[in-house]
């Protein structure tokens, strides 16, 4: 973490600029003053055009400000750092912004608020300067603050090959990552980008949710409702902690091993395929790209589980069950056996499950950006492969043993339905056979070989058969 940190501190230009050039900035807003900033940083030098040259607020030291004519007299470059309902003033500059490089970097607050991108409806009203449209994926916050990785990216987009090298030049100097989108139409795309909302986020909230109202429904029906109809009995009540606290950790196991399931999918196809070469069908990278946001989610459904499992004790349910059995022996004169199997049991699946937690809290640090930017490939994915799939292993393991001897006993089968945990253990016990196999010497071995760029090649001839190889 201080490694990043300290990364995104350090200047993130490149080398100066030849002879200290002179950059333009119309706009003396959040985006134009910090722009500025880090040009001024980085070894440009400066000039603001604004309307109000001699009452527009503190600007970065160092930096000249005059009207928009003047300024933009004096520099190759411009960059607009103002809102596109403002770019009428834009005309009575036309004259000094001929042959110039425009950079617009405005963003809408909505999707389709304009027929047309804001960056060609600059161009079409300087038709005589050259539009490029950039830096609208960086944040005024980013740039005072260094970027993290996500904002460390620039689209670029324009029609003159020109103008577009100038400016990816000036992104490079910034430390910014360029990708070019090509020409000036591709804007409106790349205006949409900072629109989407977590856009990774989305199918594993999906399956989050999907899961959660499935599981919750389920169990109503097996708990509550079962209780209901069948012994007359309102436990409603247990909706609330009981029933939640059977849900979280069910979603939470579920995910976790949707974490891994498709890195064995991914081998699987390799090893019958016989190659690396060929590409995974797109739901199957769709699937791993967002493997990192599913392990989180299942994360935070863990850690409610963690939260209502340290609530069993001062629930009013659970104590006045506890005073009622003891004041029950109390008047029968019995003591209940003290049973080392239940203790042995419940001790043990409760260790493992904190064990389990424990490698899940370090796999969720792990994934952070400003840790794993920390760590070495082989680092990384020692801690996501290996300990995830001993995290997995660990909270599967609880789970058996909180089901213990139940998976045999008829009466846990209520309407002929299995308990959650049963439905729950199925993936995750899928996947961890399935990684046993992988983990076999001869199919390891046939699998490090088709990783390492070796392929089996025709139905006859060598190495045909790389599971026996
Ligand atoms: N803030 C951010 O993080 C980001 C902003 N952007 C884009 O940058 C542009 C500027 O954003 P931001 O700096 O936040 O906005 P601000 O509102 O902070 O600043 C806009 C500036 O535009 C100038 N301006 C305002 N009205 C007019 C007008 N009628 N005519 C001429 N100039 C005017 C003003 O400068 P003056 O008074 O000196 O003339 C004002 O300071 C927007 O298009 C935005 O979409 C893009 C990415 C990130
Ligand atoms: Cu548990």
């Amino acid at each position: 973490w201080i490694r990043s940190y300290c990364m995104s501190l350090r200047p993130l230009g490149m080398e100066p600029p030849p002879e200290r050039e002179l950059l333009c900035i119309f706009g003396t807003g959040d985006l134009g003053r910090s722009l500025g900033q880090r040009l001024l940083q980085t070894g440009y030098r400066v000039v603001y055009g604004s309307r109000r040259p001699h009452s527009c607020g503190p600007l970065p030291p160092g930096a000249q400000v005059m009207s928009h004519t003047e300024a933009a007299q004096l520099a190759a470059v411009v960059i607009v750092c103002v809102h596109r309902e403002h770019y009428d003033f834009m005309e009575e500059v036309a004259p000094q912004l001929k042959g110039k490089v425009l950079v617009d970097v405005s963003n809408n607050s909505k999707k389709g608020l304009y027929p047309e991108s804001n960056a060609e409806f600059l161009q079409s009203l300087i038709p005589a300067a050259s539009v490029v449209k950039a830096f609208n994926t960086v944040s005024a916050w980013s740039l005072q603050n260094g970027p993290s990785d996500a904002h460390r990216q620039v689209f670029l987009c324009g029609d003159k090959a020109e103008a577009k090298q100038a400016v990816r030049e000036l992104a490079t100097r910034l430390g910014l990552s360029v990708l070019d989108r090509g020409s000036l139409s591709a804007a409106r795309e790349v205006e949409d980008f900072p629109l989407q909302l977590f856009p990774e986020w989305r199918l594993p909230l999906c399956i989050a949710t999907g899961l959660t109202a499935f599981f919750f429904f389920y169990l109503l029906i097996r708990d509550v409702i079962y209780a209901y109809v069948e012994q007359d009995k309102d436990i409603s009540f247990r909706i609330m902690v009981s029933l939640a606290n059977k849900v979280f950790p069910i979603v939470s196991l579920i995910m976790l091993s949707l974490c891994y399931l498709p890195g064995v999918m991914a081998a699987i196809l390799q090893l019958y395929r016989g190659t690396k070469y060929r590409r995974f069908p797109d739901w199957l990278d769709h699937w791993m790209l967002c493997r990192k946001q599913l392990g989180l989610l299942a994360l935070g459904f863990a850690f409610l589980h963690v939260l209502y499992t340290l609530l069993i004790p001062i629930r009013y349910y659970v104590r006045y069950k506890v005073t009622a059995h003891t004041v029950l022996q109390i008047r029968e004169n019995k003591t209940a056996v003290f049973d080392t199997t239940s203790a042995w049991r419940t001790d043990s699946y409760f260790s493992v499950g904190i064990l389990g937690f424990a490698l899940y809290v370090l796999l969720g640090i792990t994934s952070l950006p400003s840790v794993s930017n920390a760590l070495s490939w082989r680092e990384f994915s020692f801690v996501q492969s290996k300990l995830g799939h001993l995290t997995l292993l660990l909270c599967t393991l609880h789970t058996y043993l909180y089901g213990w001897n139940k998976f045999l006993r008829p009466s846990t089968y209520k309407w002929c339905t299995p308990p959650g945990y049963m439905l729950c253990l199925v993936v995750p016990s899928v996947v961890l056979v399935l990684k046993l196999l992988m983990v076999l010497p001869c199919v390891d071995r046939s699998l490090g070989r088709i990783r390492q760029g070796w392929e089996r090649t025709g139905p006859e001839g060598e190495g045909t058969k790389p599971l026996m190889a």
